[in-house]
């Protein structure tokens, strides 16, 4: 089959307006989709639709007269294909809530980066258990969401197991700013998305405490490495990894203070408090739950992460970080590649 023989889903329908979802939403009218937004609260869509703009989450990108506004979810499950843009711990009510209204086999394409902190699972592991007809996908990569809007290029990640469906996907959200990558190696897609933003709060906090960019790369070469052992272990496959939504979305995070977890880090290296840092924040960091969610998921497989755990210790069990950062450094030495 060839891409001229691909036919593209009519009408896309995201769950989630915050910046990510809203971004997506301005993706697929680029890309000449019929684009229906959801948002759960009634005054934010009133507000979108009079200032055709979402000042809260995305601000200073205007949203074209094209794009619906909804808050009802049967109008988003009328779509061909559903992209899933919640935050992570929120995704599995908003599967349920979508279930009732859904068509067996529309596909849903999940973009939350993290791991359900209740149960250790997947964001595919946790919407497969709540939509059994519908199938499921991943989308992730380097993906700040205000440079998806303003039509920047961009590169992900698109990982479903159908890949007749896939390519239907890709067709539907690609166009000359905006590249997905087919995949079928759905766990694969996410355990970069979901640990990078851990990993992203300690390249913070290394430059808060202005350790230095030797530690910063030494940290995003060791963090690869918690990356690829966590992986493995799951059954995803090294080149998806090293690919867009591993390698290129750590490179991307833990390099600029425009993502969340990187600035979060760095205020707390900065000597802030992880309470002072939330309670000024409207926005997601997804790093904070799933590092509390993968110590549990890391023992259960056998894998050692020690910086993950060191976040962990950091932010959810109020380790000194200073103490922390020297035990790490004082690890036994050990081959490189093992
Ligand atoms: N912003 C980005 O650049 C970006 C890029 C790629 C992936 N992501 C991922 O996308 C996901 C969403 O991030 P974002 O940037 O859009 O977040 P955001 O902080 O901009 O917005 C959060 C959104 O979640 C909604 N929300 C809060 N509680 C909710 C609930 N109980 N149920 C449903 N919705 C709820 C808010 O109303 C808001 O629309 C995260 O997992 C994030 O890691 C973000
Ligand atoms: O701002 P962050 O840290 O949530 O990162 C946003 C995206 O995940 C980058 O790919």
């Amino acid at each position: 089959m060839t891409a001229a023989d691909v036919v593209p889903f009519a009408r896309v329908g995201v769950i989630g307006a915050g910046a990510w979802g809203t971004a997506i939403a301005l993706a697929a009218l680029r890309a000449g989709r019929e684009t229906v937004l959801w948002a759960r609260n009634p005054d934010a869509v009133e507000a979108m639709r009079r200032e055709r703009e979402n000042t809260r989450y995305l601000p200073g990108v205007p949203l074209p007269p094209t794009l619906d506004l909804t808050t009802d979810l049967g109008e988003i499950a009328k779509a061909d294909a559903i992209m899933l843009v919640t935050p992570a711990q929120h995704l599995r009510t908003a599967c349920a809530k979508l279930q009732p209204s859904l068509r067996p086999g529309t596909p849903v394409v999940l973009c939350a980066k993290g791991i359900e902190l209740s149960t250790g699972c997947l964001m595919s592991e946790a919407a497969e258990a709540s939509l059994p007809a519908s199938p499921v996908g991943v989308l992730s990569g380097p993906t700040f969401a205000v440079e998806v809007a303003k039509g920047l290029p961009t590169a992900v990640t698109l990982a479903i197991r159908d890949q007749e469906l896939g390519s239907r996907i890709v067709e539907t959200l690609g166009s000359r700013s905006f590249r997905p990558y087919l995949s079928d190696d759905v766990m694969g897609a996410q355990v970069g998305g979901a640990v990078k933003n851990v990993l992203a709060i300690a390249c913070g906090i290394i430059l808060g405490r202005r350790l230095g960019d030797n530690a910063r790369a030494a940290l995003i070469t060791r963090g690869l490495a918690e990356i690829s052992r966590l992986g493995l272990a799951l059954g995803a496959r090294p080149e998806t990894l090293m690919g867009l939504s591993g390698l290129g979305d750590l490179t991307l995070t833990c390099t600029s203070l425009q993502s969340r977890n990187t600035s979060l880090g760095t205020a707390l290296g900065e000597g802030r408090t992880l309470s002072e840092i939330m309670g000024e924040r409207h926005s997601v960091a997804e790093g904070v739950h799933t590092s509390a969610a993968l110590g549990e998921l890391a023992r259960r497989h056998g894998v050692e992460m020690p910086i993950c755990r060191a976040v962990d210790a950091i932010l959810n069990r109020n380790a000194d970080i200073d103490e922390t950062i020297a035990s790490l450094m004082a690890r036994p030495f050990r081959i490189e590649g093992r």
